[in-house]
């Protein structure tokens, strides 16, 4: 039996949506122009372009002006770095983003680094990571910040709280590891190299699993009570042997029992990701 209370990531990431829309409609009436975010796709990756299509759809919605730039997988890294200086030059665009992953041929570093920090709505760029692992304001990527917005509304103040954070990537994990210092929980950062991973997630209060591999997370590893933020998106094979299923980083029928509240996949951190590119997209166009 399922003791754990699922955490609904869609509907909160509905209601941070509708306040944005709400928001943006509030800033044009005091004479604002629309918000506007420059998305930049590179290649025909399938997953991408849904990321990407939906991204465009969510900024509709909430009354942001979304500029597409797609280009195909043979674009030369030069050509992307001067589409890039020149949305930096674009008085008319308040955020960029770049989807990734990039082509294998493009560094994705330099091209980050080449986005000005100021319109770095993922925040990615070194700059805004340096300021977020200083406690100062600036752009945050947008996953870590939904797993934050999910672990506010569901436990409040989480200060004290003793948190692992799996995983110890730029875009989720360290900076996972920012936020939770900044909400003064107490903070492990565990990796591949970790030794006994499930002695150390077993102390935790809050369990962020963003390592990339599916169904790593059990059951006998959590504290009764816990809360798990579950990243991983990772499509499987299904045991009927025809087509594949979406499952998360944590064995999630097991974790539901031992955990107090719990994300799934999907439906989880996901829409969280993209609800947060709309807020950091105001927050752009608010400071322009
Ligand atoms: N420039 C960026 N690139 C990438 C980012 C990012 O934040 N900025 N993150 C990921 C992909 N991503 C957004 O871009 C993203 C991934 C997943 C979801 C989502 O809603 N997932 C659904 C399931 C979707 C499915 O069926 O495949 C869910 O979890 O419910 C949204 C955004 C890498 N690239």
């Amino acid at each position: 039996m399922s003791l754990g209370q699922i955490i609904d990531g869609k509907a909160h990431a509905l209601r941070l949506r509708a306040d944005i829309a709400q928001a943006v409609i509030a800033a044009q009436a005091a004479g604002a122009r629309a918000p506007a975010l420059a998305v930049v796709l590179v290649g025909e990756d399938p997953a991408s372009q849904v990321y990407v299509r939906n991204k465009i759809a969510a900024c509709h919605e909430a009354g942001i002006i979304s500029i597409e730039h797609r280009r195909d997988a043979t674009l030369s890294q030069a050509e992307l770095l001067a589409l890039v200086a020149e949305l930096n030059r674009d008085r008319q665009v308040d955020g960029i983003l770049v989807q990734l992953p990039l082509p294998p041929h493009i560094d994705s570093a330099a091209v980050i680094s080449a986005i000005a920090p100021d319109k770095d709505v993922d925040g990615f760029h070194p700059v805004n990571a340096g300021r977020l692992a200083t406690g100062l304001d600036g752009f945050v990527p947008c996953t870590p910040l939904g797993c934050l917005r999910l672990l506010e509304a569901t436990l409040g103040d989480i200060s004290g709280a003793e948190a692992i954070v799996i995983g110890r990537s730029n875009i989720v994990g360290r900076p996972m590891a920012s936020l939770l210092i900044g909400a003064s929980a107490t903070v492990t950062v565990a990796h591949s190299r970790s030794r006994d991973l499930p002695e150390l997630t077993r102390r935790a209060d809050i369990v962020v699993a963003a390592v990339g591999r599916p169904e790593m997370v059990r059951g006998h590893w959590l504290k009764p009570g816990c809360t798990v933020i579950d990243v991983g998106i990772n499509r499987v094979a299904k045991e009927s042997g025809t087509g594949t299923r979406l499952v998360g980083d944590v064995a999630f029928a097991e974790a539901a029992d031992v955990a107090a509240h719990i994300t799934p996949v999907p439906g989880g951190v996901g829409p969280m990701t993209i609800a947060c590119l709309l807020e950091n997209t105001l927050k752009a166009a608010s400071r322009a």
